[in-house]
């Protein structure tokens, strides 16, 4: 077996790693890559942990020589060069055939990112159509392009492509708004498996304000919904697990939101939707439920310590207060933000009430698939919040890697057996 050289790498991460490769860490494709071959990697390891005394949000695990042992897809053991052999013999005792990579001082193994918002069928927009706010531009062209989507063949073209786009920007967990269409759908989880990443996969649930040939009826919302569980559960793999995604609180009616919220009780499901994205929705959320925005969702029993909650920028202390009694987490979109003059989300003033938070890149509100691009938002958006805040502390680097990361597999509860660096 090839050893380390022991140097010190040198290699400054916290300049540096915006520009540097998401080289491991990626079980799932490392199995596609060699069907089950065992492995171990060798080299700098730079990752986020919980911080077991609870004082701060992370701590950062910086090893200048680990190793990752890698069994049949799975991480089995991150550790310290020393500590090698006795994890070896644990875990690959039986293993004739392991593959040993080395990597070299200027590389870097990090977790695989957590894209926490993505809308898959929105792909073919990405960087367009930035000329209106939320409500028109989901008019102008966000249905529009969604309702191609019956087609299933343009549909695996598209899902093909963002999966492998987005896999290739590292994002090895995406939590993805699917297509109305039960159909469609469904090829989004055959691509996710087909190129091995992780992901939860939701049908959309929309019946009204949108064009008549693109909402369905309140049962149909419902019975679709149930089959799209039923399905993704049948194919009993540990990548792909269903999510019940309400598009948002204007898209459907109380009625059937309750509807959902039963199913997710029934399933045990993840739940996705949007909230407090833009000033206007917010008041005809108001309007229409007569009631704050995290408090129409609460209503419905959409609220539960599995429901990631994108944008956020205008909830009350009072919702945020709520959603941190309920466990709910936030899906932090800055380039959406901006690209549809949204506004700015403070990510701080989450943290100040508990809440987790990871990020999205919200394609296509925002224009790149990438999450480091969505790192580069993030900070961009907390110094814009602090001009205008005296002693107000800007989101650093490594906040916002954790919030690729870590912060993205809380928010997402990813299940303990995902990966070893998230938990
Ligand atoms: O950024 C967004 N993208 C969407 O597709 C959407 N639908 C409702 N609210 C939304 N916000």
């Amino acid at each position: 077996m090839k050893t380390l050289n022991g140097k010190k790498s040198g290699y400054s991460y916290t300049r540096s790693w915006m520009q540097m490769h998401c080289f491991g860490l990626i079980p799932s494709s490392v199995a596609k890559m060699s069907s089950g071959q065992s492995k171990i990697f060798l080299g700098n390891i730079f990752h986020c942990q919980n911080d077991p005394a609870k004082k701060q949000l992370y701590r950062i695990s910086n090893e200048q020589g680990g190793f990752v042992i890698v069994k049949r897809s799975k991480i089995m053991a991150i550790g310290r060069k020393e500590d090698l052999e006795q994890a070896r013999a644990q875990h690959l005792a039986d293993e004739q055939d392991v593959m040993v990579t080395v990597l070299s001082d200027r590389q870097l193994l990090i977790p695989g990112f957590v894209d926490t918002h993505i809308h898959a069928p929105q792909y073919p927009n990405c960087g367009l159509g930035y000329d209106k706010p939320l409500l028109e531009w989901l008019q102008a062209y966000t249905y529009k392009l969604e309702r191609k989507y019956r087609d299933l063949e343009y549909s695996r073209k598209v899902f093909n492509a963002v999966v492998r786009r987005t896999l290739n920007h590292g994002t090895t967990t995406a939590c993805y708004f699917a297509s109305l269409f039960q159909d469609a759908s469904l090829i989004l989880v055959d691509a996710v498996l087909k190129y091995g990443q992780r992901a939860f996969i939701g049908k959309i649930n929309m019946t009204t304000l949108a064009p008549d040939d693109y909402v369905e009826t309140p049962e149909e919302t419902i019975k679709l919904t149930r089959k799209f569980i039923e399905s993704v559960r049948s194919k009993d793999c540990e990548l792909v697990e269903p999510i019940v995604t309400p598009r948002f609180a204007l898209s459907l009616e109380m009625d059937s939101m309750i509807e959902l919220g039963q199913l997710v009780k029934e399933y045990n499901v993840n739940v996705q939707t949007h909230i407090s994205e833009n000033t206007d929705e917010v008041k005809q959320v108001n309007s229409k439920y007569g009631l704050p925005y995290a408090n129409v969702y609460d209503k419905a029993g959409l609220l539960t310590p599995k429901t990631v909650l994108a944008h956020g920028i205008y909830l009350t202390d009072e919702e945020l207060s709520l959603l941190s009694q309920r466990g709910s987490s936030v899906s932090h979109c800055p380039d959406s933000n901006t690209c549809l003059k949204s506004g700015m989300c403070d990510v701080r003033r989450l943290f100040s009430f508990g809440i987790k938070v990871g990020l999205g890149t919200d394609v296509s509100g925002g224009a790149s698939p990438s999450i480091v691009s969505a790192m580069r938002s993030a900070l961009a958006t907390s110094i814009n919040l602090s001009f205008g805040q005296k002693n107000y502390k800007p989101l650093n680097y490594l906040d916002v890697f954790y919030l690729a990361t870590l912060g993205g597999a809380e928010d997402v509860k990813q299940k303990q057996n995902w990966s070893s660096t998230t938990q």
